[in-house]
Formats: C-alpha cells, sequence, structure tokens
C-alpha cells in the first residue's frame, strides 16, 4: 500500500487538520477541494466540485486511500445543496474512486445521523437512523453513510468505513466558537434553555483526526472495520453550557445566567424557520436559534465509543480541558474588545 492519499474537503476545518497530521506522519497528499486557501509542501491541490466525476479523477491518480470530509455547512440550509452534494457528490465520489482503482475510503460521517432532538445518552452505533431528521444536513448525512458503507465490496478490493464525529471544536473552526461569539456579541447569550444540567460530547479536532488515521490505518479486508461505522469523542460528556460558558468566559464574555424553558424555545425556533422559510422569496434571513441548535442545547446526546477502542484501538489524544484552553487562545481577535 502506497503513503498517497487524498482528502477531499481538505480545504475545510477538520480536512486541514487532517492533511497536516497525514504529512506528519510521512503521507503525501492530494487535497480535492471547491476552495484553495493555503499552500504546503508534500501537498497538491485540485480545485473544483466533488460533483464532477472528471475533475475529480487526477485528484485520485495513484491514490491508495481516500478520506471524504466535504459538505456544505449545516448553517446554509439549502436542502438543494445538500442533497447534490452530500447525495449525488458522494455517489460520484464512490464511483471515481473505484474507477481510479483506490483501495479504502474513510467517511467523515456525523453522530447526528440517529439524533431526533429526544435525549440520547450513551448511544451505541447500533441505535437506528433517524426516522426524521430535524434538518437537511442531517438527512443527507443519513444517506450519504448509507452509500459508503454500502459500497465496501471485499471482492471488488475496495473498503469503506465511516467515522461519526461529534461536536468537533479546535482552532480554525469556523462554526462552533465563531457563532458562539457572534451571538454573545448581539447580546443574546444571557439565557441557558432547559435546567442546563444536559450532557454532550463536544470532541477535540486532534481527536476526531486521529479516529479517522487509525480507521484508515485498520481497514483492511479481515478487518471488523469493513463496512462499519464508528463513534469519535472525547469519551468526556461535558454539561452543554458549562461548555459554552467555559469558552466565552476564556474570551471574556459574560456566562448565561438566566433560564428559559426548552419548549418554549423550541416552539418559537419552529416558527422562526418556517416563517423563514414562507417569506424566502422576498426577504432572506437567517435565525440564530434554528430548532436544530435548539434541540442540541437542550438535550442530553452523548456517545459510547467503545466500538471504536476495540475495534481500532482508539484512545482520545487530547483532553477536553486542554483542548478548550488550546481553542480559546487560538481565536485572539474573537476576545471581548478586540
Ligand atoms: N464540525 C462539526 O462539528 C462536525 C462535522 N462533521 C462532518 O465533518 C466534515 C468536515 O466538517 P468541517 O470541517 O466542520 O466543515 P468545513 O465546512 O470546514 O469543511 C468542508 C469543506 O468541504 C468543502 N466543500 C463543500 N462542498 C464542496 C463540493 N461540492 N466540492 C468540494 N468541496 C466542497 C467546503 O468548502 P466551502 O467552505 O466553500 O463550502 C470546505 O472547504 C463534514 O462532512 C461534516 O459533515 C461531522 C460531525 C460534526
Ligand atoms: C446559539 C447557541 C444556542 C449555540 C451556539 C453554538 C452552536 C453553533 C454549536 C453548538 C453545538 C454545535 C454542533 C454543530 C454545529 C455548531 C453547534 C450547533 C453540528 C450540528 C455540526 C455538524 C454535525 O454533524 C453535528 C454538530 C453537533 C454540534
Amino acid at each position: 500500500m502506497n503513503k498517497r492519499c487524498a482528502v477531499i474537503g481538505g480545504s475545510g476545518f477538520l480536512g486541514r487538520h487532517l492533511v497536516e497530521k497525514l504529512l506528519d506522519r510521512g503521507y503525501s497528499v492530494s487535497v480535492f477541494d471547491i476552495r484553495q486557501i493555503y499552500v504546503l509542501p508534500g501537498v497538491t491541490f485540485h480545485q473544483g466540485d466533488l460533483c464532477d466525476r472528471q475533475a475529480l479523477l487526477p485528484a485520485l491518480k495513484d491514490v491508495s486511500l481516500v478520506f471524504h470530509c466535504a459538505s456544505p455547512a449545516p448553517a446554509s440550509d439549502d436542502r438543494g445543496l445538500f442533497e447534490r452534494v452530500n447525495i449525488q457528490g458522494t455517489r460520484t465520489v464512490i464511483q471515481a474512486c473505484i474507477e481510479a482503482g483506490v483501495q479504502k475510503m474513510v467517511l467523515t460521517s456525523s453522530a447526528s445521523v440517529v439524533f431526533e432532538g429526544t435525549d440520547i445518552k450513551n448511544g451505541r452505533e447500533d441505535l437506528p437512523y433517524a426516522k426524521k431528521p430535524i434538518d437537511y444536513y442531517t438527512e443527507t448525512k443519513i444517506e450519504q453513510e448509507k452509500l459508503v458503507l454500502e459500497a465496501c465490496d471485499k471482492e471488488k478490493g475496495f473498503l469503506t468505513v465511516a467515522i461519526r464525529p461529534h461536536g468537533i471544536f479546535g482552532p480554525r473552526d469556523p462554526q462552533l466558537v465563531p457563532i458562539l461569539v457572534d451571538t454573545a456579541r448581539r447580546g443574546k447569550m444571557k439565557f441557558i434553555i432547559g435546567d442546563g444540567t444536559n450532557l454532550v460530547d463536544f470532541t477535540f479536532v486532534e481527536n476526531v483526526v486521529h479516529g479517522h488515521i487509525l480507521a484508515a490505518e485498520r481497514l483492511r479486508p479481515d478487518s471488523p472495520a469493513c463496512g462499519k461505522a464508528y463513534h469519535i469523542t472525547n469519551d468526556e460528556p461535558v454539561r452543554f453550557w458549562d461548555f459554552m460558558s467555559e469558552v466565552l468566559v476564556g474570551l471574556g464574555y459574560a456566562a448565561p445566567r438566566y433560564h428559559l424553558p426548552y419548549f418554549l424555545v423550541y416552539g418559537l425556533a419552529l416558527l422562526l424557520w418556517l416563517l423563514a422559510l414562507i417569506l424566502r422569496p422576498l426577504v432572506s434571513f437567517k435565525p440564530t436559534f434554528t430548532p436544530m441548535r435548539v434541540a442540541l442545547a437542550g438535550t442530553h446526546h452523548y456517545y459510547c465509543c467503545d466500538r471504536a477502542k476495540q475495534d481500532l484501538g482508539y484512545k482520545p489524544v487530547v483532553g477536553l480541558k486542554d483542548g478548550i484552553t488550546r481553542t480559546v487562545q487560538s481565536y485572539p481577535h474573537l476576545r471581548k474588545g478586540a
């Protein structure tokens, strides 16, 4: 097996951390992404849309291993875009991999594929997929994961595995910390949704990268990982509101203090989302408190990663406290008053 791999979505938050670690481990990397934002020795860039098979093929030349971690951001809430990229695009990626002779594919799925807005405590991989996914992002991540796992074919020599991270955070994350700070700056982070005791997984990006590389290296025809999904977390569930408060206080903002009933906020978020949908042809506005975010903020959702420990030898490499400190330090421009 050669040490040349491709990272589809390699310009993104997770993708770029993955590329950096792969280079450290002696891989040469071909990055395929819709945008190019950095240059690194050992990396060749291919800019394009993953729905375009002809654009993908040159990036997969002489590559034995592909990581697929591209997706539109959940905040886009654009059904057509999610279907095109996460479903049709993933079909195209699989076809292109087979055509190019790629032997292994690691998909970045999401633990949210089983989340329907109700409590999940220590959820295992055998939980059924969400029957009523809360948003289009989740709906299409479910279809994407099914496509990739079903494509695993030992006879053809094409092996697949899916990693399901949850709540990835770390330096350069364009989502969690920036949205949190923006909400705080607009004076909207004063309230705790629910009683504030709900436990959640937040996973430091380097642990997610570690899980991906272990899965890739352990994926062989005789491995239990073939065609399977794995939760990758920090294995340290934390109260959602303690985590938010720690990040906010670390950046100089006040922690939320006042409580609001969960079902009231969820109902309002649903109403706002519907209103935004109806008015979309006339005015465009994106509510901060979407039904998905409210559900994530007010329920338990933490997952068991025993399967990854057993089959992949996974163990988090960075603890939660350390991860939060490193994350807070990496955002000097988002500090209060900066
Ligand atoms: N962040 C999180 O908490 C979690 C993320 N995940 C999954 O992890 C993966 C990586 O997420 P993350 O790093 O946060 O996301 P990012 O948005 O930072 O990275 C995704 C990258 O894919 C690119 N991309 C999007 N559409 C296409 C396309 N059609 N063709 C080529 N490239 C494309 C994006 O470009 P552009 O920015 O221009 O769209 C971006 O560079 C995703 O699959 C996501 O579903 C799973 C669980 C949790
Ligand atoms: C406005 C506040 C109530 C919340 C601000 C923080 C949120 C932006 C984030 C808290 C949990 C995060 C999360 C994701 C995105 C960012 C948060 C909602 C995901 C939806 C990203 C994609 C996934 O696959 C699952 C993630 C779950 C946790």
